[in-house]
């Protein structure tokens, strides 16, 4: 299987401070791939490196064999930032329109994107309501409905589930399954462990730095632990 995503010895900085060292990555296409850390860790980063919203001082990024940033690639990924950068005068529909229009879907595909998406998160009803009548949970959904609206063939989810009702979050992870089934690739940022034990492979990361990498089992396996909190804080041990 192909590597859809290749990150190697990346180190980032913000100002003096070093942010992320020594980071290797890598995720193969068809998988989902889990980001674990506390706050700050900086798995933000790492998914803005991977998007080609950042440049590392050290390392390189590559997406689909391609390094990053790339405009071209660009269009592959479709990306859910963990703040909402949505315009409160603009509808959800004519957010879905802008986006599909920026990736040139055409009209007929852009109404069946546009009608599959707003299904998919539940604001088919709401499409025409502007922005700033929609509830937090709302403006997630809409969210990663314009991640997805492309059909991008690696979608970046940063901490999508913060806010969402248990039963959509259900019914988002059953579509990240379906998308995987399809051959597509998702890097998914958490702090909820229950969700990272959905991931093919996970890296954990904490103060910049790799902590542990690998599939849930063989993380389990190495500290000796079913429970996966307890996976983490064993890691983070080690690395002291
Ligand atoms: N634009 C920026 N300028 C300066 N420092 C930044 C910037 N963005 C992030 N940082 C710093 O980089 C570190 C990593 O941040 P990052 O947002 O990647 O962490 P995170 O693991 O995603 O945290 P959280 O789970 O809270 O979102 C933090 O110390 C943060 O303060």
């Amino acid at each position: 299987m192909n590597q859809a995503v290749q990150m190697e010895k990346v180190k980032k900085k913000y100002g003096k401070k070093t942010v992320l060292d020594h980071i290797q990555l890598s995720v193969q296409e068809g998988a989902i791939h889990g980001l674990i850390g506390p706050s700050g860790a900086g798995k933000t980063t790492i998914v803005k490196l991977v998007a080609g919203m950042e440049t590392p001082e050290r390392g390189f990024v590559n997406v689909f064999n391609e390094r990053m940033p790339n405009l071209q690639v660009l269009q592959k990924i479709g990306f859910m930032a963990q703040s909402d950068a949505l315009y409160e005068n603009l509808t959800g529909l004519e957010h879905l329109r802008f986006f599909g229009s920026l990736f040139k879907l055409k009209k007929g595909e852009m109404n069946d994107r546009i009608d599959y998406v707003a299904n998919l998160v539940n604001l088919t009803e709401d499409l025409s309501k502007k922005v700033s009548a929609y509830s937090g949970g709302m403006k997630r959904r809409l969210s990663l409905a314009i991640a997805l609206v492309h059909n991008p063939n690696l979608l970046i989810l940063d901490e999508p589930t913060v806010g969402i009702d248990p039963e959509l979050k259900l019914q988002i992870w059953d579509e990240l399954f379906r998308l995987k089934e399809e051959g597509r690739t998702i890097i998914i940022t958490t702090h909820v462990m229950d969700e990272a034990e959905k991931c093919d492979s996970i890296t954990m990361v904490r103060n910049g730095k790799l902590i542990a990498q690998g599939t849930p089992k063989e993380l389990k396996q190495v500290y000796r632990t079913e429970n996966f909190d307890r996976v983490f804080l064993l890691a983070g041990r080690d690395e002291k």
